[in-house]
């Protein structure tokens, strides 16, 4: 997979270090939408907000969340040039084998990296489940961008190009055989851009930022890395006609899934992204709790952190509760890897539980008999249907 992401690096850019921090001082604020923006009061109220002018995160992200939810409801809006694929690839074969071939490529890369999620995709059906191939080869290379074995000749300009490269191919101009798939997935479905340079937003923050003040600064970095991945999802996975939910509901709670899985990471990774002089974890709520980053680098295991993590573990599960109310309102054969993608990931906290709040020299993993027991699992809640208790708010 390195091999495909070199073009961005020049050899200029390979001498330069991008690590550096440049911490910025966010103002949150608690906000009165709340109820509205779809986030629990709970939720809402771990971030620490304070009443403050400037708009909070959750309300930057939400507007975000409001522009997908329309773009569903009137996808013909959205105007994209069909594929027109560039002649470096298209020599010697027609589109048509060239996009199948495109297509089986990303499904290969998704089998190698997400095992479980792959054979969940099986489930959909053959034109979805490689559209969500394209999207997550294409999140996969953006975050082995800054994460990945070259991640330290990657400069801002790497990503800028990484962009422009985004942008062609959603103006249908692919430069490879991976960004073809997700060049025809753009086109066949209403996913908008934006999720995706929100994405590439966030790689930019990773090569800038170790630090991040409050909870208000981290939500956002969550979403640009992971709560995008829920946004540019659900067009694709679909929503159910039987689905009485608000468009934007769905997309609120694929964002809050995104959020969760990634402060779940987080807190699996607390000692690993310490070795590399990262800390994930809300400044002010560390010094709250009497810890200060000294504390985190020498990694001991304190009635102080215990407690710590006990608020962080419990954030995050609020957040996985705001997802569940989503996942019934999917097509019925994207509930199943939704669902098991869910619940594998939300057991991480209860493994970081297991270890007794180790996660400085302890990986916290689920392990094959509990994967196992949890895909039938999946599978039961799969099958019951959207919920009758939501209201429709807009037609779809
Ligand atoms: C069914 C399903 C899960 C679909 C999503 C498929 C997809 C496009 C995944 C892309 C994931 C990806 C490669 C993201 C890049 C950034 C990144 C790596 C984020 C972290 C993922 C965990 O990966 P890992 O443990 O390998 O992390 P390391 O790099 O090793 O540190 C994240 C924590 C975030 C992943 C976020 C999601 C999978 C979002 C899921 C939300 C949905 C699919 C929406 C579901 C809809 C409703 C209504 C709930
Ligand atoms: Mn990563």
């Amino acid at each position: 997979m390195s091999g495909v992401l070199l073009w961005v690096v020049s050899p200029k850019e390979n001498a330069s270090s991008p690590l550096g921090l440049l911490p910025r001082i966010c103002t949150p604020r608690r906000s009165k939408l709340c109820s509205k923006l779809g986030f629990s009061s709970g939720v809402l109220a771990y971030s620490g907000a304070v009443a403050n002018p400037a708009r909070s995160s959750e309300e930057k992200v939400y507007e975000v969340v409001l522009k997908q939810a329309a773009l569903v409801r009137e996808p013909n809006t959205v105007k994209k040039k069909s594929l027109d694929l560039d002649e470096r690839i298209t020599e010697g074969l027609n589109n048509w084998d060239l996009l199948n071939k495109a297509y089986d490529r990303c499904g290969e890369v998704c089998a190698e990296y997400a095992k479980t999620f792959y054979l969940g995709t099986l489930l959909m059906t053959p034109e979805r489940r490689r559209a969500v191939w394209a999207i997550y080869v294409w999140c996969r290379r953006t975050d082995e961008l800054v994460d990945g074995p070259n991640a330290s000749y990657i400069t801002p300009k790497a990503l800028d190009r990484w962009e422009k490269r985004l942008t062609d191919l959603f103006e249908g101009r692919p430069y490879d055989m991976y960004d073809a798939a997700l060049s025809d997935t753009v086109a066949k479905y209403p996913v908008d851009i934006q999720p995706f340079r929100d994405m590439v937003e966030g790689m930019r923050l990773d090569l800038r930022k170790s630090r991040y003040q409050n909870f208000d600064e981290l939500y956002l970095y969550c979403y640009y890395v992971a709560g995008t991945v829920g946004l540019m999802s659900v067009p694709v996975m679909g929503i159910s006609r039987e689905s009485k939910a608000s468009t934007e509901s769905v997309y609120n709670a694929a964002l809050a899934l995104g959020i969760a899985n990634q402060l779940t990471n987080i807190l699996r990774d607390v000692g690993e992204d310490a070795r590399r002089g990262r800390i994930y974890l809300p400044q002010d709520e560390l010094a709250q709790a009497g810890l200060s980053d000294d504390d985190i680098f020498r990694g001991k295991v304190t009635d102080k952190w215990q407690s710590f993590m006990k608020g962080q573990i419990k954030r995050a599960r609020m957040f996985f509760d705001e997802a569940e109310k989503g996942v019934s309102e999917l097509n019925s054969a994207s509930r199943w890897p939704v669902w098991a993608s869910l619940l594998l990931y939300r057991q991480i906290l209860d493994a970081i539980e297991a270890n007794g709040y180790d996660n400085f020299t302890k990986r916290a993993y689920v392990g094959k008999a509990k994967k196992l027991a949890s895909l039938p699992v999946a599978y039961g809640r799969a099958i019951l249907g959207p919920s009758n208790l939501t209201k429709q708010l807009v037609p779809r």
